[in-house]
């Protein structure tokens, strides 16, 4: 397919709308776009659920500006792992890696979109939820990302913090503070964040293998990674039921909480139990692993659209 649109009188330059396009594709690319999905929709949850109105413009710029800080840190993580994505199946055709943008442009594109996004945040908001949004950049690129990452196995546990901030701040935008209740929505996506990332990581081992990044499989083993997916399932589920137990949600949600809990101790037993070698090894193509990390997505957004439907539809 040529992307080339050719005046008919001849008069004007080609345009290669095809290049132009890839090329946008490609910044957005930096920004983690997938991931962030599930970052902006638990931020609007937080906002939703908090006990303050916002104006829907404000509310909407809010989430607009956690989205774009998430992405910035993205672009900021991919400029500084452009070293170790260039080693895993997984990252290696990401735009720094192939060539296709370079490193220098990626980190001055990151640092950009941070300063605006905390910026627009504290203008339009306030300068708390402007505080923890500019932490959570930190947190992610400098204490996950450079920091734990290529040091700990448990770089997942301390650093994945940075990815339960988001409904902190998106509470923290309608009321200006941050009390008990969006603690606990940080726990629940603290708690997720394990059994998210290692189930994935009981298939992705070879690549962290290969650019040396101590995951857990690779330091300890698949058996103990199994272990650790089933450990932080069955400490999760409690979590979500907190905010039922503070009397901040009611029994609808409640049920709803304790159904997604045990698919997800279903899937954390399936993992523990999975047709495996001596060494814990899957000996069935991961089958209950990718369950498991597909499960965690779809587990995550329905638990928090049940927070915001419960609030809103049978809040006092
Ligand atoms: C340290 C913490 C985390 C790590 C290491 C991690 C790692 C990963 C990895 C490696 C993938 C696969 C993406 C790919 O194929 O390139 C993934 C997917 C995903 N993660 Fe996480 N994750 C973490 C935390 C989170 C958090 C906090 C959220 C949101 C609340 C999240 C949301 C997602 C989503 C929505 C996907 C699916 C993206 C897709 O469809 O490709 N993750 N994660
Ligand atoms: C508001 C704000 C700043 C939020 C940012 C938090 C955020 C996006 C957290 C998600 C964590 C995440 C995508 C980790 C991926 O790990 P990795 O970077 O090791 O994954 P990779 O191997 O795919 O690069």
């Amino acid at each position: 397919m040529s992307g080339h649109a050719i005046d008919p009188r001849g008069a004007q330059a080609p345009l290669d709308t095809s290049a132009d396009l890839s090329e946008v594709r490609d910044w957005i690319a930096l920004l983690k776009p997938r991931v962030m999905t599930l970052v902006v929709f638990t931020a609007v949850v937080g906002l939703l659920v908090a006990p303050a109105p916002i104006h829907p413009v404000l509310g909407v710029a809010a989430i607009l500006c956690i989205a774009v800080a998430a992405g910035a840190a993205g672009a900021i993580n991919m400029w500084y792992d452009r070293d170790i994505d260039a080693l895993m199946r997984r990252t290696a055709r990401r735009p720094i890696p192939s060539g296709r943008i370079e490193p220098g442009q990626a980190l001055g594109f990151g640092l950009v979109l941070s300063a605006a996004s905390v910026a627009v945040m504290g203008l339009a908001t306030n300068w708390v939820a402007a505080g923890w949004l500019a932490f959570s950049i930190f947190f992610y690129v400098a204490i996950y990302t450079m920091w734990l990452k290529r040091r700990t196995p448990q770089n997942i546990v301390i650093g994945g913090a940075a990815g339960a901030f988001p409904p902190v701040i998106g509470w923290a935008a309608a009321t200006g503070d941050v009390t008990l209740v969006p603690l606990i929505l940080f726990a629940i996506i603290f708690m997720w964040t394990p059994p998210h990332f290692w189930a994935l990581s009981l298939w992705a081992h070879g690549d962290y293998a290969r650019a040396k990044v101590p995951m857990l499989p690779v330091t300890h083993g698949a058996r103990e990674t199994r272990r650790q997916v089933m450990v932080y399932t069955v400490a999760l589920v409690p979590v979500t039921l907190a905010p039922w137990l503070v009397g901040f949600a009611g029994p609808a949600y409640a049920a709803v909480a304790a159904l997604l809990g045990a698919g997800f101790l279903f899937h954390a037993w399936r993992v523990l139990n999975e047709p495996q070698d001596a060494a814990g090894r899957s000996l069935a193509n991961d089958a209950a692993a990718r369950a498991t990390f597909k499960y965690s997505l779809y587990y995550l957004f329905a638990l928090f659209a049940a927070l915001a439907v419960d609030r809103m539809a049978f809040a006092a």
